[in-house]
């Protein structure tokens, strides 16, 4: 029964899939999960909030979860070497940065002992109130980036929450020096959505290497050049009909898990 609803479900995903253009070939192809382009991943975005009626905050706090419920599976506290299970989260000045500071809420309520960098602040509400929920969570914030030996000396795992989706051309400080400091470090680095300095689409060569990616949404084009341990997918929220118009193709979530290991 289960596979002949599998089937029902594909069919459904290819009768409905909406470009005029969608031949039988690329129907087929839309069976396997789609890696997005950086415009079709802010269409989707842009989508959610005006067709759907989702907030950002409520997606913010999806996506955030699903970072750090994968940080837990990666990397369960159990198996941490250096006590206390410090964390450092680096964030940036867009909604990635925003899923950063939900995902150190979080991670503080696991039994994680995260501390945040946010250099580059926004002047929005959303990210004030973030702030002020991981300062009541008692979550330190950092004045500045430490240096290569003291964030291998003291944290277990680095968050990547810098840049997402919207990233675009050659990094401007104040976060130019610190991907290059995170060039240098050993602790492992766990990339939200993207890994931060690759290109959306193409990837980079000589980017930084995270061992995690947390792909919300759907993976974006560059996750296809990942090479570390853990790939998952997150960000369980997307209607069926959004699924269905873009060929998402998205798998089904275990149970009532918010991320999907893909490798
Ligand atoms: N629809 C979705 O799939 C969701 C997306 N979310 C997150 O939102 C992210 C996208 O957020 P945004 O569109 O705000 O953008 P980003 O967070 O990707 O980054 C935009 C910010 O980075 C700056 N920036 C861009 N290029 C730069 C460069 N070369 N050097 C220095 N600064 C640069 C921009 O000025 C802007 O402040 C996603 O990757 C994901 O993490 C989640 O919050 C919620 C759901
Ligand atoms: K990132």
């Amino acid at each position: 029964a289960t596979v002949l609803a599998h089937r029902a479900a594909r069919t459904h995903v290819c009768e409905h899939a909406y470009t005029p253009q969608f031949t039988r070939q690329a129907c087929s192809m839309a069976q396997s999960l789609r890696y997005l382009g950086q415009e079709e991943a802010q269409r989707i975005d842009e989508e959610l909030f005006s067709e759907y009626s989702f907030s950002v905050d409520q997606l913010m706090e999806l996506a955030g979860l699903s970072c750090a419920t994968a940080v837990t599976k990666a990397y369960p506290l159990q198996s941490l070497l250096k006590l206390p299970p410090r964390v450092l989260v680096i964030c940036g000045p867009g909604n990635n940065g925003g899923d950063g500071l939900v995902c150190a809420r979080h991670l503080r309520l696991f039994g994680y002992e995260p501390a945040v960098l946010y250099p580059k602040r926004p002047n929005k509400q959303l990210f004030q109130n973030l702030t002020i929920q991981c300062e009541k969570m008692e979550i330190p914030f950092l004045s500045e980036m430490p240096e290569a030996d003291e964030v291998d000396e003291v944290f277990n795992v680095v968050i990547d929450a810098i840049f997402g989706f919207s990233f675009k051309g050659a990094v401007r400080e104040p976060f130019a020096a610190i991907l290059s400091t995170l060039k240098k470090i050993s602790a492992p680095i766990a990339s939200v959505d993207i890994p931060s300095g690759w290109d959306v689409e193409t990837g980079v060569s000589d980017g930084i290497q995270p061992d995690l990616l947390v792909s919300l949404t759907a993976p974006k084009k560059a996750a296809s050049h990942f090479q570390g341990r853990y790939h998952y997918l997150g960000g369980r929220f997307v209607p069926p009909a959004l699924d269905r118009k873009y060929a998402l193709n998205l798998p089904q979530y275990p149970g009532t898990e918010c991320v999907l290991r893909l490798n």
